[in-house]
């Protein structure tokens, strides 16, 4: 496979309604996806999932735009690609960087899988042909959050986590609790706690929570391992996760009873499903992280859900339940918790171009003539 062209498209589409978290309140999502478009003339999406500030991690719509032009669009332009694995070792020498990486990565993969003319689920040998859904709730307001959770409960979400901090937690938690006292309910901190509110942390273990995710900071593997000796309630980490090594020594550690895998937070799917492998080996539960994003890089989390870890749901929603209208053609659906899989090739959605133009802020061509 050799890449001729890449179309770069800065879109930007307001939520339905806010999404907040401990760190961010996001009103209006800025994106990129990227086309990767081979010598025969196939296309491949994949999206960047950083936002327009670093508030989640450092990176930002801006820092992958430097990072795809100047250095990694050039590193695989008119070069032979045997299978996307190697992206990992053409893209090595570049620290960090993970989603701009993941973008191109997982645009190279769905052009890869329709060349072998096969979905994209069935190159990385996933397993189920349906993956379960989940939902998260982002409201600040106690009423909001229930008529919130209540409606996703009518459309057939059977996992549901929502949001806390500081001040926001227990009379949070049990107020939902007493509204649905089986639903299977999570909490994320978005790691708005320190070891000083372990009191506070462990009265949680009253609500049977699911588990209860990234309540510490980003650089607090051990910490967490601390933490978890004292609490019933499974640690699940997000943000402390970055590399295959960060899973490695969580682990080791005993840091967590479950990862949430992001394909953009970890650098790309060969990276996602090397996690996956690891955790598997290590009994140690996974499920596909969200983040508020569009049909592209919800299609690739939906390939990356059918492999067989990932038994748990995820934060994988509907379409609409950010966007009025999304990207893709059809959008994603849940009917009954559930989510089918496309069996298409590649990621086995198509673009929705009116859509996308629509949306798009910025657009820009890079091709082989550029080098
Ligand atoms: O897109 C979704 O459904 C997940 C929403 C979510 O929790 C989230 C959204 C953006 C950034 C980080 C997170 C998170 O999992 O911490
Ligand atoms: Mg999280």
């Amino acid at each position: 496979m050799r890449i001729h062209e890449v179309n770069i498209f800065i879109i930007k589409m307001p939520l339905k309604t806010p999404f907040s978290t401990a760190l961010e309140t996001v009103i209006e999502r800025e994106g990129m996806i990227l086309e990767v478009i081979d010598e025969q003339g196939a296309k491949g999406y994949g999206e960047v999932v950083a936002f327009s500030t670093p508030w989640y991690t450092e990176e930002t719509v801006k820092t992958c735009y430097h990072m795809l032009k100047d250095l990694l669009i050039p590193l695989v332009l008119d070069k032979h690609i045997n299978h996307p694995n190697d992206l990992y070792m053409a893209f090595n020498h570049i620290r960090g960087n993970h989603m701009a990486k993941a973008g191109l990565e997982t645009a190279i993969w769905d052009v890869y899988s329709k060349l072998k003319s096969k979905p994209l689920w069935t190159m990385i040998n996933g397993v189920r042909e349906e993956v379960p859904a989940g939902v998260v709730v982002g409201t600040e307001n106690i009423k909001n959050a229930i008529e919130q959770i209540s409606s996703y409960m009518e459309n057939g979400y059977e996992r549901v986590k929502v949001k806390i901090k500081p001040g926001k937690d227990y009379q949070f938690i049990k107020e939902i609790r007493s509204f649905c006292p089986n639903l299977a309910l999570m909490a994320d901190a978005n790691s708005s706690y320190t070891l000083n509110d372990i009191e506070l942390l462990k009265s949680l273990d009253d609500f049977n929570l699911l588990m209860i995710e990234q309540p510490l900071a980003v650089d607090d593997i051990v910490e967490h391992s601390i933490l978890q000796k004292e609490l019933k309630t499974p640690i699940c980490l997000d943000e402390s996760i970055i590399t295959y090594h960060d899973a490695k020594s969580a682990i080791q550690l005993n840091s967590c009873g479950v990862i949430n895998i992001k394909i953009g937070r970890v650098g790309g799917l060969r990276n996602a499903i090397a996690i996956h492998d690891l955790c598997r080996k290590n009994d140690i539960q996974v499920w596909c992280g969200g983040m508020i994003e569009f049909g592209v890089s919800r299609a690739h989390n939906l390939a990356l859900s059918t492999k067989e870890g990932f038994t748990i749901p995820g934060d994988l929603s509907a379409s609409n339940r950010f966007w009025e209208e999304d990207i893709i053609s059809p959008q994603v659906e849940v009917f009954d918790g559930k989510i089918k899989v496309p069996n298409q090739p590649g990621i086995g959605f198509d673009i929705n171009f009116n859509r996308l133009h629509q949306v798009t802020t910025y657009r820009e061509n890079i091709n082989c003539k550029h080098k």
